[in-house]
């Protein structure tokens, strides 16, 4: 950078120094109503923001690469860059210009990064955004996050990388702070917003040492966190960094908490992302459970519904009083009244962050008094709900009237954006700011008679008094009345048409204007900080009606969704059971333009694995997803899409679906498949829900199959896990014959001449067919191709010679796989009700139904019932 000896110029100097404070971000140097990068970060700033490169004179002997955005419109550039994962310090003039030697005095006011984010304008309203930490003590993980614009702070520890992963996943957090030399790199090193830190930011005694400062506790045990050492590590230095960026107290980061898995539904990351809770496949927020589920009137229980989703609670009985609470609601057709209320509230958990964080705006305070107005009526609605299961959330929520009333003094209806520029405490609050004001308006006033006054002196009707910053009150007048004006006029600028003058009077005027208006807008300030005061002394209280509302607004939403959607309140029990009337996907009923078909599904001790057959797009993914989503919405406490429900202890949530390439960890398709599933044998529990979509398909037909029956195996028999269970490899149907806790559903399809029609309709029993080829011509595989398939098939079928069949089922029970060919394509689906269709299909097959009356229909359809009761 300095190749010669010339030496940086003062300002440079100040820069350099403040720089190398920050060496690892940006750093947004103010000058005048500019932030202005140099050197690296301006050429970074330019490619990142597209912004020009340009060049300042010289210092130390070389011109300086320099970019910059206005002051004014830095919020858009700041999100952006936090978007990207950048972190910005921003260095603010805190001198006063004009009694300043040298360059005015600046210093780094606040750091601004991914996960630490408070300002509106930065942070999406409906997502949380979170900090995280993680550490490793060479046996356990442990793992905190903290949320800046709320006050969440939340520890959890694991004993396994995938469950980081998943807690990773869960979380996402905006920033991950580890600790250098972290062992487990590897498994973080895709993320965004990575920082290392200092191995001693981590130290234990330290995290304590922090934390009890923090909450002003002498030790950490009515938190529950003391023994969790690993993730105290992580705390510590969560918080260690918080102060470090924001450079101010965070009085709304009162209290810490642990989270237990045991008291959770335990999803991993792929369950999480496949089940496509609030984020799609293709990671955006289109069709996803929470765009279903979520209809909430704020912000805040937008996060809170998400966090639910993520996390379903295990807790029976909490999960009964937000049945009961929600019940509540709707029965009275409450949440429609609570609606508009709520509203009202808005995003009071992050303005009351913003409070603490002394960063809050004049609407902040507005927003905060519509909310604490709104709080008799909500109070006032709940109270008249009966019976009273929202007695304790109505507490919870309580009253600020006192602060309300303050706040309806002191701040106008709709206060300006910035304080800076005054208006923002109402008349009538302070004597003395009436006083400033009345002394500036009054020579306001004057000036005005002022105008008047020349205007008729001089006979100029062009003539007007006006103000700006570099020159003050002036007269101007037209440059065609110029020679008119009176000797007395003195000239101060020239403009094209226009010529500016100063008289003394004008000047005494504006002393008083600007005196008055600066000492008003200094006393603005001060009142402003005071109200923060008064506001903050209550914070605590504040920010637990904050949570609160938030739950309400949740239950409100659920009730409102619950109504509209048709959902039913499932029963939670503690029997062995999965029982569902009349099932339905929460997503896919949604977007569908034909009516969801709606299934029952029954599990019990008894009957633990359902093989599902059916033909390809028939329905079976739906199916079992649907199963799993309504298994978690009962588990957040919400109403559910069937018309029944019963729904037994559950303590995972395993899914084995789809098929995608892991390339950036280097794992293959079958890979992939091969280690979810072995997460799932190693962990499911005979009260887990496991979801198997085509286990086996990523491989050769033998090795597939054979590792599909084995899965199955393991579940059924070891681990007498909920399974749902689908396949292609008909060979599986035949489990059910073999072991008792499985049994055979499949769903249907009706041929019609060369298409075929997807019933949805889910029935006891295997599939017939698979209806591969007519599927593959519904999507538009060329006919000679189809052609050559069904040749293909035909041969392979009849290629299935009765020895093949014999020793097929002989070897079942002991040996159940199909004996091995040497052709692997000839073990395609062995199903001897395809190859020998019985009577009632064969009369099925001769009739044309559009030839039949609706009568002769009837009489068929009983004689098609005779013959299948005949020939069983
Ligand atoms: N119960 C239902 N009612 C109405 N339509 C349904 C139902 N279930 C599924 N569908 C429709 O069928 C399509 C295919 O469903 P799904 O993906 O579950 O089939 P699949 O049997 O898993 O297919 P594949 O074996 O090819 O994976 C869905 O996208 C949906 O449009």
């Amino acid at each position: 950078m300095n190749q010669d000896k010339t030496p940086h110029t003062p300002m440079m100097q100040q820069y350099l120094a403040l720089k190398a404070q920050h060496p690892e971000i940006l750093l947004f140097y103010r000058m005048g109503d500019f932030y202005e990068l140099f050197y690296d970060d301006a050429k970074k700033a330019s490619r990142l923001l597209d912004i020009s490169l340009t060049k300042r004179g010289k210092s130390g002997g070389n011109a300086i690469p320099m970019a910059g955005v206005p002051h004014h419109a830095a919020e858009n550039y700041l999100a952006r860059l936090v978007q990207m994962g950048e972190s910005v310090a921003i260095c603010e003039q805190i001198g006063d210009p004009a009694t300043s030697k040298g360059p005015v005095e600046r210093q780094v006011v606040r750091i601004i990064t991914p996960g630490t984010l408070s300002d509106e304008a930065l942070l999406a309203d409906r997502q949380d955004n979170c900090l995280a930490a993680v550490y490793h003590d060479g046996q356990q993980f442990g793992y905190g996050i903290m949320d800046v614009s709320t006050g969440r702070f939340v520890l959890n520890q694991f004993d396994t990388e995938e469950a980081l992963i998943a807690e990773l996943q869960r979380t996402q957090p905006a920033e991950l702070l580890y600790p250098e030399g972290f062992h487990c790199y590897s498994l973080i090193e895709q993320r965004k917003g990575l920082r290392r830190r200092p191995e001693w930011e981590f130290d234990l005694g330290t995290a304590r040492h922090l934390l009890c400062q923090q909450f002003g506790t002498r030790d950490l045990v009515g938190f529950g966190v003391e023994q969790s050492t690993t993730a105290l590590c992580a705390a510590g230095c969560l918080l260690q960094y918080v102060k470090d960026t924001q450079r101010t107290a965070l009085p709304h980061i009162s209290s810490i908490s642990l989270e237990r898995s045991q008291d959770m539904v335990i999803m991993d990351a792929a369950t999480r992302r496949n089940l496509e809770l609030t984020l799609n496949l293709s990671g955006t927020m289109e069709n996803t459970l929470a765009e279903v589920l979520d209809n909430t009137a704020t912000p805040m229980g937008s996060r809170l519904l998400k966090r639910w989703i993520h996390q379903p609670s295990r807790d029976i009985e909490e999960l009964n009083r937000r049945q009961d609470m929600i019940a509540l609601l709707m029965e009275q057709g409450r949440h429609e009244e609570l609606r508009p209320l709520l509203r009202q509230i808005g995003d009071m958990e992050r303005v009351l962050a913003r409070l603490a964080l002394r960063s809050a705006r004049p609407r902040d305070l507005s927003r905060l008094r519509a909310a604490l107005l709104a709080q008799p009526d909500i109070q006032t609605l709940l109270s008249d709900t009966t019976p009273s299961c929202l007695d304790a959330l109505a507490a919870r929520i309580g009253q600020f009237p006192e602060l309300a009333e303050l706040l309806e003094q002191a701040v106008v209806d709709t206060p300006p954006v910035l304080i800076r520029d005054g208006g923002v405490i109402r008349d009538g609050f302070s004597p003395e700011l009436d006083e400033l004001r009345e002394l500036a308006a009054g020579a306001h006033r004057y000036l005005e008679e002022l105008e008047a006054r020349e205007k008729a002196a001089t006979g100029i009707s062009t003539l007007k008094v006006a103000y700006n910053r570099v020159h003050g009150f002036y007269i101007e007048v037209s440059r065609a009345s110029a020679h008119l004006v009176p000797v007395h006029y003195v000239r101060r600028q020239t403009l094209k048409n226009n010529e500016r003058y100063i008289i003394p009077e004008l000047k005494e005027y504006e002393d008083k204007v600007l005196n008055a208006q600066s000492k008003g807008l200094a006393l603005e300030k001060k009142l402003y900080e005071a109200l923060l005061d008064r506001l903050l002394e209550q914070l605590q209280p504040l920010q637990h009606s904050a949570i609160a509302l938030a739950q309400l607004d949740v239950f409100a939403n659920l009730a409102e969704r619950a109504e509209s959607l048709h959902y039913c309140r499932p029963q939670l029990t503690g029997d062995e059971v999965i029982d569902i009337e009349e099932g339905r996907h929460p997503v896919v009923e949604q977007v569908m333009t034909d009516p969801f078909i709606a299934n029952p599904l029954s599990m019990s001790e008894r009957r633990k694995m359902l093989v599902i057959t059916g033909p390809n797009m028939g329905g079976k993914s739906t199916y079992m997803r649907q199963t799993a989503l309504i298994v978690l919405m009962a588990y957040i406490g919400s109403f559910v899409p069937a018309q029944r429900a019963r729904i037994g202890k559950v303590d995972r949530i395993f899914t084995r679906i789809g098929a995608s390439d892991d390339l950036a960890s280097g794992r293959s398709t079958f890979m992939v498949e091969m280690t979810e599933t072995a997460n799932i044998l190693n962990n499911a529990s005979r009260h887990s829900l496991v979801l198997m979509d085509e286990i086996g398909r990523g491989t050769s037909t033998y090795d597939g199959l054979a590792l599909a029956w084995s899965c199955a195996d393991a579940l059924a028999n070891r681990l007498h896990a909920y399974t749902l269970f689908a396949t292609h490899y008909f060979e599986l149907t035949e489990l059910a014959g073999l072991w008792p806790e499985v049994a055979n559903v499949h769903l249907d399809a009706v041929e019609h001449g060369d298409t075929i029609a997807f019933m949805h309709a889910v029935q006891e029993g295997a599939a017939s067919r698979s209806y591969g080829l007519q599927v593959a011509a519904l999507a538009g595989v060329p006919r000679t191709v189809l052609t050559l398939a069904r040749q293909k098939l035909a041969e392979l079928e009849s290629g299935h010679r009765p020895e093949d069949k014999a020793q097929t089922s002989q070897n079942a029970a002991t040996n159940p796989l199909p004996a091995q060919h040497d052709d692997p394509q000839s073990s395609l689906p062995l199903f001897d009700t395809a190859a020998e269709p019985d009577s009632a299909l064969m009369m099925l097959d001769d009739l044309d139904p559009d030839e039949l009356s609706p009568r002769q229909a009837l009489t068929l359809l009983y004689q098609l019932k005779q013959a299948r009761q005949t020939e069983r």
